[in-house]
């Protein structure tokens, strides 16, 4: 190798065929394997699993080259055969798994305003109306129980308020058809959150193919739902120089009328989906979020003080108010779950911590590491809102990356944290969740992914 020149990161001893999948087994959340990797060769450890060069990147400094100095030399995602047959067959049609491109580009560009309306505007205003108007509807649905599974309410208060600020509609709680929608979505999202060796070891695929085969017939029927119920007649009425009333509409007419960067009718309803499937994803994390809060009276009691305090018994939480310990309750469970960073892959030949990382190459970015990592928490174990609070303000470290970064960077995290402030806010100024029989061994959060099963948790509500 000439003098300067990069080199190969380390790598482990490998076997024939699976090449280092064995060393991912036997940990309880898979990410903790990078972990155990780090401490024995490095920052950057290279792995072939099955049939895929890939590379794991750990600690803030490395994480922070690949998704932001060298973040467009890693704007790349996997191209495993699930996500192909997941979007129709090309995993370009989807938001997240899709190479960057120029369409990624201009469909991040066409969402921003949406998903990151700023204060003050007539949007974050609609947003903030609606989002009291559905969560109003929560805590008068959770009014009429006193013990309940709260992920299917949940799962409509998100998707009711996705579903308006992106498109306008709504569905009631009696509609069939919405809450199928909802189980659809919520399938296609735990699917989407899994990782298989048949990702790696594509001879394996066969033996998902009942499943793949039925996601289809999920994906189908939520695309009929959002074609029949959601759009109706809108791209007919749709007017050329009509001022957009929400992402739908920016959707139609960028279709209609392309500018630079044309957008067929097709890519912008999986576009569409996607977004809409993000109420999954917010639904999932508040489901683990209150499941925490069941083990955690006092955090439960320190919040509803906040609330006393600031908004009183008889206005609604809104998603303006500043309740610094509820957002940092909010961070607080979002770093214990520690869902990764969606991998990335090179689509160049580039360097990473001085080695040389070749073209195609995974890129598994270690969140979970700088999640958990007792150098960079106290107590990393311990559900501690507090420490997302400094000088009475709310306080996010820089190592602090659940919604990764850079280009390719999470389009949802507002709305997550937004939406969070609203539920959690109307939930926690009405009722106080306790364990049902006082046991607490049924809340165990599982983590390391957002996506929890279909069933989970069923909660005590004791009205305040
Ligand atoms: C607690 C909930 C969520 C977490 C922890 C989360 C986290 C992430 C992460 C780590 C990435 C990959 C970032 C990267 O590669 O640098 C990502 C991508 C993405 N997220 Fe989220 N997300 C959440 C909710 C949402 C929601 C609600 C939406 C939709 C409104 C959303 C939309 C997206 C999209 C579209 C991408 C792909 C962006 C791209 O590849 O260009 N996310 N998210």
């Amino acid at each position: 190798r000439p003098p300067g020149a990069a080199r190969e990161p380390p790598m482990p001893l490998r076997l024939p065929i699976i090449g280092h999948l064995h060393l991912l087994r036997g940990y309880s959340v898979p990410y903790q394997a990078f972990t155990a990797l780090k401490l024995r060769y490095g920052p950057v450890v290279r792995l072939q699993l099955g049939a895929v060069k890939c590379v794991v990147v750990n600690g803030q400094r490395h994480i922070r080259e690949a998704l932001v100095t060298r973040g467009h030399h890693f704007d790349f995602r996997p191209n495993f055969e699930r996500y192909q047959r997941l979007f129709a067959g090309n995993k370009e049609n989807s938001l997240a798994f899709c190479d960057w491109s120029s369409t990624q580009k201009a469909r991040r560009d066409m969402l921003k305003a949406h998903t990151f309306p700023r204060a003050f505007t007539a949007q974050f205003q609609r947003l903030e109306g609606l989002v009291v108007e559905e969560t109003g509807r929560l805590v008068r649905a959770l009014s009429a129980h006193s013990t309940l599974q709260l992920k299917p309410l949940l799962l409509q208060t998100c998707a009711n308020v996705f579903l308006s600020h992106f498109c306008s509609v709504r569905f009631g709680a009696q509609n069939a058809a919405f809450l199928d929608l909802l189980s659809n979505f919520d399938e296609v999202f735990f699917e989407v959150n899994q990782g298989y060796a048949a990702d790696f070891l594509p001879f394996l695929m066969p033996l998902h193919r009942r499943k793949l085969q039925r996601l289809s017939a999920v994906t189908h029927k939520i695309r009929e739902f959002i074609n029949r119920e959601v759009i109706g007649d809108r791209f007919e009425r749709h007017q050329p120089d009509m001022e957009p009333a929400d992402y739908l509409d920016s959707l139609i007419g960028r279709v209609k009328a392309p500018g630079k960067e044309p957008l067929d009718w097709d890519t912008a309803l999986f576009a569409l989906e996607d977004i809409i499937g993000g109420h999954a994803a917010v639904g999932n994390f508040l489901t683990k979020l209150f499941a925490f809060l069941v083990a955690e009276p006092q955090v439960q009691r320190r919040i509803q003080q906040e609330i006393d305090a600031q908004v009183g018994v008889d206005q609604p939480v809104t998603i303006s108010h500043r309740l610094v310990y509820t957002q940092a309750v909010i961070y607080e469970a979002i770093r214990l779950i520690s869902s990764p960073i969606v991998p990335r892959v090179a689509n160049q030949t580039s360097e990473l911590g001085g080695y040389t990382i070749e073209k195609g190459t995974v890129l598994f970015l270690n969140n979970h590491d700088l999640s958990m990592s007792e150098e960079l928490w106290a107590e990393p174990q311990q559900f501690r809102p507090e420490r997302f609070i400094r000088a009475g303000k709310l306080f996010k470290p820089e190592y602090f990356l659940p919604f990764g970064g850079g280009r390719r960077s999470c389009m949802g995290y507002k709305l997550v944290q937004l939406v969070s402030l609203g539920v959690v806010g109307a939930i926690m100024q009405r009722f106080t969740l306790r364990p049902l029989g006082g046991d607490l061994a049924p809340y165990r959060v599982p983590i390391g992914s957002l996506a929890l099963p279909k069933d989970s948790f069923t909660f005590q509500l004791e009205k305040r």
